[in-house]
């Protein structure tokens, strides 16, 4: 029977779905040596947790790396290849919740929802009514969409035609964009959005891109929401920028070192909602990356290729470890 490693338990219907199919395993721990360990004698890994390049060296029967989600950051996509094994991802499935989470992420930072019910809770109506800085409402304010693929796409649309938001986003290769959408450098887009949305994925490109200079292009009521990887920003700028009211807010899903330590700075910030990478997962989406990786973990253990091969150029490595059935 095949050993089917998983980081996290999946979706009730994704693991019904590998029932017969293979014996499933969820890690009992997340330390790259647990894992590579629990990987040695695995056929597939199910993948939601940053997996080590020396998981690669022992897993001498690994056939398929598989992302339960879209960011590929975490499979070392070098050694991966180098070993043979296959890496999938099961893309757009979860560009609606995490665009959800954007809209919520927006509306609570503009309607001060931090404060507003900790005052409320603690002092009071009155001093949950007492706020000498409006709310400010959505309508009519610029947000600029940094990465519009699936992600981008899903906030660009319910941006423009849920919340009448203007729309401007920056992409690498600036093809013609939809409706209702500007496309601008994105020092241009800094400048120019009242909320800025990092969609992009992590990348040697985009490591470091909200740095201390474009965070000083902001508009000083500008506010910074990052779903994408912690690393596209400039950690220590930002904190700066918040600590002397340089920008409006932050809300931040994910982060340079996660589980993001209870000491950090950015607990500190009224105007900072931090959420612990989770923009992304809902009970839609959850079921949805589940049956993708599932159905991904089906084709390769039939010894075919997965739709979302994101690896195509070790498919004559793979092939040589696991030659095609006839
Ligand atoms: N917080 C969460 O729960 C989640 C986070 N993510 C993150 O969001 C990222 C994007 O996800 P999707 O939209 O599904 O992926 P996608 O591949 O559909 O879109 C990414 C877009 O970013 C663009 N891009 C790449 N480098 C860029 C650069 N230097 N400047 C501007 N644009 C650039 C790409 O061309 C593409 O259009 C993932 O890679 C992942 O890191 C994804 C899902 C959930
Ligand atoms: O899709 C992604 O890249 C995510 O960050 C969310 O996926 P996950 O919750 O890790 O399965």
């Amino acid at each position: 029977m095949p050993k089917i490693l998983t980081t996290h338990t999946l979706h009730p219907r994704a693991s019904a779905m590998l029932t017969g199919a293979g014996e499933l395993v969820v890690a009992s721990a997340l330390d790259a040596d647990t894992l590579a360990t629990e990987a040695r004698d695995a056929d597939i890994i199910i993948v939601r947790a940053p997996l080590p390049s020396a998981l690669f060296d022992g897993a001498t029967k690994l056939r398929a790396a598989i992302r339960h989600g879209a960011g590929l950051d975490m499979v070392p996509m070098e050694a991966a290849t180098a070993a043979g094994v296959l890496v999938a991802n099961v893309p757009a499935v979860n560009a609606r919740s995490v665009a959800e989470y954007v809209m919520f992420a927006a509306l609570a930072l503009l309607r001060r929802f931090r404060m507003v019910d900790r005052d409320l809770r603690a002092k009071g109506w009155l001093a949950g009514r007492d706020h000498t800085i409006l709310a400010s409402e959505l309508a009519g304010k610029t947000i600029g969409i940094v990465g519009f693929g699936a992600i981008g796409q899903a906030v660009g649309h319910i941006a423009a035609h849920g919340f009448d938001l203007n729309v401007v986003a920056t992409m690498r290769s600036m093809r013609p964009a939809p409706d209702r959408v500007g496309l601008l450098s994105i020092d241009a887009l800094v400048e120019q959005s009242d909320i800025i949305v990092l969609c992009c994925p992590l990348t040697a490109e985009t490591r470091g891109l909200i740095n201390r200079e474009r965070i000083g292009r902001m508009k000083p009521h500008a506010l910074l929401i990052n779903i994408s990887r912690g690393p596209v920003i400039d950690d220590d700028a930002l904190i700066e920028a918040l600590q002397k009211d340089r920008i409006g807010g932050a809300a931040l899903d994910v982060f340079a070192t996660q589980p993001l330590p209870s000491d950090h700075p950015y607990f500190g910030f009224d105007n900072v909602i931090v959420t612990p990478h989770m923009a992304g997962i809902t009970e839609q989406s959850m079921m949805r990356m589940g049956v993708g990786s599932a159905d991904e973990t089906l084709l390769v253990l039939a010894n075919k290729l997965p739709v979302n091969l994101r690896n195509p150029e070790v498919v004559e490595r793979y092939r040589r470890r696991f030659p095609a059935d006839a």
